[in-house]
């Protein structure tokens, strides 16, 4: 099978069509004609999951309809003008990782999207992580869905590894670019390239289950994705958690989110009520982890790609 890029944006490609035999890889492969559609709906998730992330509350510390936060800069209105600029990209990126193409073009698109996003919120930064990993898990989506796979978590990483993964090693193992990075390389942490390098292991390892576990514990979707947040602050060497409170400040987020984990999370009676009131608590301290509300983003895209 060979994908033809039918239409561009910033000269990179939206859409892709496949030539030839309209039969893909063995297992269970969607029909040629519908792999325009299946990278529609991909790509779509993305930009739903966002939204799924922004329209949760109470998120520690973070923007959402109810109110902005730990952020003086933006609110939920912010992040709806920057979703809405980000749709494009989401579509582009599927379609690269469709054509299977190289990192550097995935790249462009980050780079090219952050610029939109910037035009969109008037220079504020938004969705900069989620650009990264959601742009990241879109392409690897985009490269299963044309080699006739299903979306399960195992194969996203796969492909990802497989299409990416010395890119995103070199790319780790660079000096870092910014200061964020720095710091986190300093303190011996993770930052955003290093999971990726990785393979996003909180993602996978820790958030995707802790999300997967609630449902089948019959929580509800918003309880749930609690549930995966909090298991993200409490996993993730989160940059912007490290930037806004040092050390003591995310030591403090992650023994928290592991406390509220450890008394039942989402089942626990009166479960919000403390989220409530640890949300006043990161607002007082100034904190934000951005990067564990990207990895729920994630989460939120994994369960509608997957289903
Ligand atoms: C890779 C990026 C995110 C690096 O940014 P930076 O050096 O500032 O890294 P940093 O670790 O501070 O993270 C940036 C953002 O990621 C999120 N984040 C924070 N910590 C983490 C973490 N440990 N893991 C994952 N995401 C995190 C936050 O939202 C944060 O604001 C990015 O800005 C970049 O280089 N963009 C270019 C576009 C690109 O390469 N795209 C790749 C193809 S999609
Ligand atoms: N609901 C949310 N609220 C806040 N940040 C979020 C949310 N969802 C995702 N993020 C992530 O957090 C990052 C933005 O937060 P950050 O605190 O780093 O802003 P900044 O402008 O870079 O820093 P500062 O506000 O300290 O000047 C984005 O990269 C974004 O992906």
């Amino acid at each position: 099978m060979r994908l033809r890029v039918v239409s561009t944006v910033d000269g990179a490609p939206v859409r892709a069509h496949c030539e030839g035999s309209g039969r893909a890889a063995a297992g269970a492969a969607p029909p040629c004609a519908s792999l325009d559609a299946t990278l529609r709906r991909i790509a779509r998730a993305a930009t739903a999951a966002l939204y799924d992330e922004l329209a949760l509350h109470p998120k520690p510390g973070l923007v959402s309809f109810v109110d902005r936060g730990s952020h003086a800069d933006m609110d939920a209105t912010t992040f709806m003008r920057s979703l809405f600029a980000l749709r494009h990209y989401f579509a582009q990126v599927t379609a690269l990782g469709a054509c299977g193409a190289a990192f550097e073009a995935l790249e462009g698109a980050g780079i090219a999207a952050e610029r939109r996003m910037l035009r969109a919120t008037g220079g504020i930064n938004t969705h900069r992580g989620a650009v990264f990993t959601l742009g990241l898990l879109c392409a690897a989506a985009g490269r299963c869905a044309a080699a006739g796979e299903l979306p399960t978590a195992e194969v996203l990483r796969r492909h990802l590894q497989q299409g990416w993964g010395a890119a995103l090693h070199a790319r780790a193992g660079a000096p870092p670019r910014s200061p964020a990075a720095a710091a986190a390389r300093a303190a011996g942490l993770a930052s955003a390239n290093d999971e990726a390098a990785r393979g996003f292991p909180v993602l996978f390892d820790a958030v995707w289950p802790a999300l997967c576990r609630a449902r089948g514990d019959g929580v509800d979707p918003q309880g749930a994705r609690l549930d995966a947040l909090l298991a993200a602050i409490a996993s993730l060497d989160d940059t912007n958690l490290l930037r806004r409170g040092g050390r003591a400040g995310l030591d403090f987020a992650r023994d928290a989110a592991a406390r509220w984990l450890a008394q039942g999370g989402a089942r626990r009676v009166g479960a919000v009520g403390h989220l409530e009131a640890l949300h006043r608590d990161f607002v007082r301290r100034r904190l934000s982890p951005g990067g564990a509300a990207d990895m729920l983003a994630a989460a939120c895209w994994l369960e509608r790609v997957s289903r």
